[in-house]
């Protein structure tokens, strides 16, 4: 392949990665993988500037902006950074800097890099007015709703000099905690769980819905001030004003005089880090000087005047002792390495304390799926490397096959049958992952499913969280929800069991005393009023998610009706379609599944939506209809939505051709007004419609 060609072929595959990282949130291959391809292609363009394309990703900002939110320009560009993993190539930036600045001498600030999202929030007279997402550096998404579900972001900041109009710029994050809960919440939702914090946090600040983004607790730290009036001299001047502002600065920042006092705060944090409650990745430096600064400048996508040194991701040898066989909630067959360090090659594995890696210690590391077995070709008791990485969970990346020689090993077996049940696994065509089909009897599953049904989406039951399911399931006391209402004082009373957690070694006691019972059996009495639709939720019926449930709730009414009802009429139902309507009748032709609904009815759980009737007021809107979307004054949406119902209007849930009006309130999403402007459809005011039935 000659340079040229290269040159193309890397920026296609950078920008495929890009695209995936920025606009869905997910990271297909490693930062440092990342970083190295892009540096490869920026050495060959520097080689060969010929072939140097003006929108090259070397040039550009790598983010891009949605559809889903109003675009907004920035009032000052908003760049990246210059990287690095190397100390000489931090000693080259810093004689770059000492020629640029002509032999002036000059101070850094040194800070941590924190893996999340860069935003940018402007103020006016002191309110925050508006909060945006990078974007392409030139104009980003205004996410001002969610911004502000930030409770450690000031809404309104007072203080003396401040302008009239100024911009704060930070990372926006989600801590570890935020992220463990989060992630335990897409696992019993049976949805895909995010990667790591960044990830997580780029999705959650994107989302349409700002309620879902305040659930999940996302945070920010700032550490830049820009407004058109120049009143601090430095970098440090403004971070402590911004601290006195009442903004949440990180405080682990420090001035230094050299590039040797940087790299000493850069080993400083290489461990620390690992202790913070987020995720850092490396460290950035900033020539202090505001003046300075101007004189380095900028290049196309980047100051001269900072560089970030990103750590690399430690990468450690570990003996594969053996691996398990984790069965989920939905029946997929997840592998799982145990590890021990090199050192404790001959150690009973019980004793085994695992590889030091990041600052914790790594006994076992996804190996995700029987392709990933073949694709590392790994053997038990092959020496492997391990690594951490912005990952939360450690992988294994490689198999030190020269080792391998020395050691007796032995190919790793993929089982043919259910680790929990023995029922034989099955692979989906298209699918890598085998699952066990036994849904309604392998243990995994039906605990999964008890849990699905408590969660807060369904019967919301708190009283019953982690631990005590498995506490009654293990007893054989709760094996499907129904079970949970046969559930007595008597039989709750003085029930205890030690909980053993494989992934951190401890032992957990749950005892059930008074307080405890009493709660729970409160909570279970309470969910016999929950409505129909988070019952129907609760099922844990494959592709009948929270919205789907909502829907096939308020269009039948009735769990017997859904039952009763044949493919044709499910799929009748708007927005509900083959694959949905497929799974609701396979799940009531088995028989468990019809027997656990009729003893939840029994139990008094709501079958039926108490959606009162609409009463009729007029006919005036009888064949048309409608879709609500945006915020209103003097509404909300379900009051318009039987405002419109009771004058004879049907409510569509997306925008069609089928669509004669959209009744737009504020904050509508800019792209659904777009289409429906292209289709033709009316749009309506809240007064307009208001007018409309009188
Ligand atoms: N894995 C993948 O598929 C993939 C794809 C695209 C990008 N990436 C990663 O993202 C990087 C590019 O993203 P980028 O342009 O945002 O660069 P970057 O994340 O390396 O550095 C710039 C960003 O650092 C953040 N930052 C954190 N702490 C800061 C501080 N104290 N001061 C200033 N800024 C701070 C800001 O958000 C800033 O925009 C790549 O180098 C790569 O590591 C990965
Ligand atoms: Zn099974």
């Amino acid at each position: 392949m000659n340079p040229e060609q290269r040159i193309e072929e890397l920026s296609r595959q950078i920008e495929h990665y890009n695209f995936r990282y920025y606009q869905d949130s997910v990271s297909e291959i490693s930062d440092f993988d990342f970083d190295k391809l892009l540096k490869e292609l920026k050495d060959l363009e520097d080689k060969h500037p010929e072939f140097r394309k003006s929108d090259s990703p070397t040039q550009r900002v790598g983010g891009t902006i949605t559809k889903n939110f109003e675009t907004v320009y920035h009032r000052y560009p908003m760049l990246s950074l210059d990287n690095t993993y190397n100390e000489q190539e931090l000693r080259n930036f810093d004689d770059r800097v000492r020629r640029g600045l002509d032999g002036e001498a000059y101070e850094y600030i040194c800070e941590l890099k924190f893996d999340g999202i860069s935003l940018s929030f402007t103020y006016e007279n002191g309110v925050l007015v508006r909060g945006i997402t990078r974007g392409d550096g030139t104009r980003g998404d205004d996410i001002t709703n969610n911004v502000k579900t930030i409770r450690s972001l000031p809404l309104r900041v007072k203080g003396e000099n401040l302008p009239p109009v100024f911009e704060v710029r930070g990372e926006g994050f989600m801590p570890f905690s935020s992220f463990q809960k989060l992630n335990e919440d897409m696992d019993t939702l049976g949805e895909n769980q995010y990667a790591n914090p960044r990830n997580a946090a780029s999705g959650s600040f994107k989302l349409q819905d700002s309620a879902e983004t305040a659930r999940r607790n996302l945070d920010c730290y700032l550490y830049s001030f820009l407004s058109d009036d120049i009143i601090f001299n430095s970098h440090e001047e403004s971070l402590l004003a911004l601290k006195s502002w009442g903004f949440n600065v990180s405080p682990g920042w420090r001035k230094v005089q050299t590039i040797d006092e940087v790299i000493e705060y850069i080993h400083e944090w290489e461990e620390k880090r690992t202790t913070l409650p987020l995720a850092t990745d490396g460290i950035v430096i900033k020539i202090n000087s505001f003046e300075q600064q101007r004189e380095l400048g900028f290049t196309a996508k980047s100051p001269r005047w900072a560089i970030s040194f990103k750590y690399k991701a430690e990468n450690k040898p570990a003996i594969l002792r053996s691996v398990n066989y984790q069965v989920g909630r939905t029946g997929a067959v997840t592998p799982v390495a145990n590890l021990s360090d090199v050192s404790e090659r001959d150690l009973d594995y019980k004793k085994v304390k695992g590889v030091h890696l990041s600052g914790t210690r790594v006994k076992r590391a996804t190996l995700h799926n029987a392709n990933e077995i073949l694709r590392l070709d790994i053997r038990i008791g092959d020496t492997v490397f391990v690594e951490k990485s912005g990952e939360i969970i450690p992988k294994i990346t490689g198999v030190d096959t020269e080792k391998r020689s020395q050691y007796i090993t032995q190919a790793v077996e993929f089982p043919t049958k259910c680790p929990e049940c023995g029922s034989e696994l099955m692979r989906n065509e298209g699918e890598v992952a085998f699952f066990c089909p036994n849904d309604s009897h392998c243990p995994p599953q039906l605990k999964g499913r008890i849990e699905h049904y408590i969660h807060r989406k369904a019967m919301n039951l708190d009283s019953l969280g982690e631990g005590k399911i498995e506490l009654l399931f293990d007893l054989g006391l709760v094996s499907t929800p129904a079970d949970l209402y046969d559930l007595t004082e008597e039989k709750l009373l003085g029930l205890e069991k030690n909980i053993f957690n494989e992934e951190t070694g401890k032992t957990k006691k749950i005892s059930f005393r008074e307080k405890t019972v009493e709660n729970i059996l409160k909570g279970i009495e309470l969910s016999k009023t929950a409505p129909f639709k988070n019952v129907l939720f609760g099922l844990g019926i494959r592709f009948v998610g929270a919205t789907v449930a909502d829907k096939l709730a308020s269009y039948f009414k009735s769990i017997d009706a859904i039952r009763a009802a044949s493919y044709d009429e499910l799929t009748a139902v708007p927005e509900i379609g083959g694959r949905i309507a497929m799974s609701i009748e396979s799940y009531f032709s088995v028989p468990e599944n019809q027997l656990l609904v009729d003893r939840l009815k029994a139990a008094g759980v709501q079958m039926e939506s108490n959606e009162k009737p609409v009463e009729l007021e007029s006919n005036v809107l009888e064949g048309k209809t409608f879709v609500i979307s945006g915020v209103f004054e003097n509404f909300d949406r379900d009051e318009l939505k039987i405002k419109i119902e009771a004058n004879g209007g049907r409510i569509l849930s997306g925008v069609s051709g089928k669509l004669n009006f959209l009744l737009a309130g504020a904050n509508m999403g800019p792209s659904k007004l777009e289409k429906a402007r292209k289709l033709g459809v009316t749009i309506l005011s809240e007064e307009e419609f208001l007018g409309m039935i009188g």
